[in-house]
């Protein structure tokens, strides 16, 4: 499903945290946002996953507008990962990882066979089967962030919002990660402050600078020497990454 985003503004206390911004996110794609602190990344997700009603303009999943979809229909459509949770402290993981289940379920209907295989694959794919008992709150930063992603794997959504999902990894767990997502097939918009990792895992990037769409394209188009230079106020490069052969930012101190 394709993600259309028309004409963002968000206004809080008086300014534009969200300036006019138009994206669209094509079925398929990984597209990472990108931009300083405060500029905006986590804003433009939760108008994608209606947690935040923009002041003008309009998100469409699939041509339909996210605001007059269900609540239900946009959860069998989207699924999101993000930084704040407000989990009871007593489930678990599994439990936890079921509730991506809810939007394909009826009020009060029962987990299915079905559900829990559901379930134990997709702990599977994020290496944490072995947590399925476990007390959720009493695992680490890295093993919770795994199970979020696990639950929104469950809903099986064709569109994936992640709000820096790399945040308390380790580099093998970050790369990990970004591989699966990666190779999901799905439509996944990422917000993600490692130049690094936006320039080697995404297809396309929006940078966006005090809530405005700075640029948008091809990681090269948008991360070259003068933007980067300007908006982040370092020296950067692309080259070719001496293992992988792929597409590498690499950055200095400005000189
Ligand atoms: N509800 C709100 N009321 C007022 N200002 C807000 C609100 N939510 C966010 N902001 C402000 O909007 C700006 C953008 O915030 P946002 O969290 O979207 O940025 P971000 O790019 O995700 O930042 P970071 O990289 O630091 O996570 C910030 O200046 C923030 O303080």
């Amino acid at each position: 499903m394709k993600v259309d985003i028309h004409g963002l503004t968000v206004k809080a206390d008086d300014r534009n945290i969200l300036g006019d911004v138009s994206l669209t996110a094509e079925p398929g794609t990984v597209t990472g946002l990108i931009g300083p602190n405060g500029s905006g990344k986590s804003t433009l997700l939760r108008c994608v996953y209606r947690a935040l009603r923009p002041t003008t303009g309009r998100v469409l999943i699939n041509e339909d507008e996210v605001w007059r979809l269900s609540a239900r229909a946009a959860g069998q459509r989207t699924a999101v990962v993000t930084q704040d949770h407000d989990l009871d402290n007593s489930f678990s993981v599994a439990e936890i990882v079921a509730m991506g289940r809810l939007p394909h379920k009826r009020l009060l209907e029962r987990d299915t066979a079905s559900d829990h295989d559901t379930v134990h694959e997709a702990l599977a794919r994020v290496g944490m089967a072995w947590a399925a008992g476990r007390v959720f709150a009493r695992l680490s930063g890295g093993e919770r962030q795994r199970v979020l992603l696990a639950r929104a794997l469950a809903q099986h959504t064709s569109v994936l919002l992640l709000d820096e999902p790399t945040n308390h990894l380790d580099i093998g767990s970050q790369l990990e990660l970004l591989e699966l997502v990666r190779a999901l097939d799905l439509t996944v918009v990422v917000a993600i402050h490692d130049l690094g990792h936006a320039v080697a895992y995404c297809d396309r990037l929006a940078l966006l600078c005090e809530g405005r769409l700075r640029a948008a394209g091809a990681p090269e188009e948008v991360l070259t020497p003068a933007t980067v230079a300007e908006v982040f106020g370092v020296r950067s490069a692309i080259v070719p990454h001496p293992l992988t052969g792929r597409p590498h930012l690499v950055t200095a101190p400005a000189g």
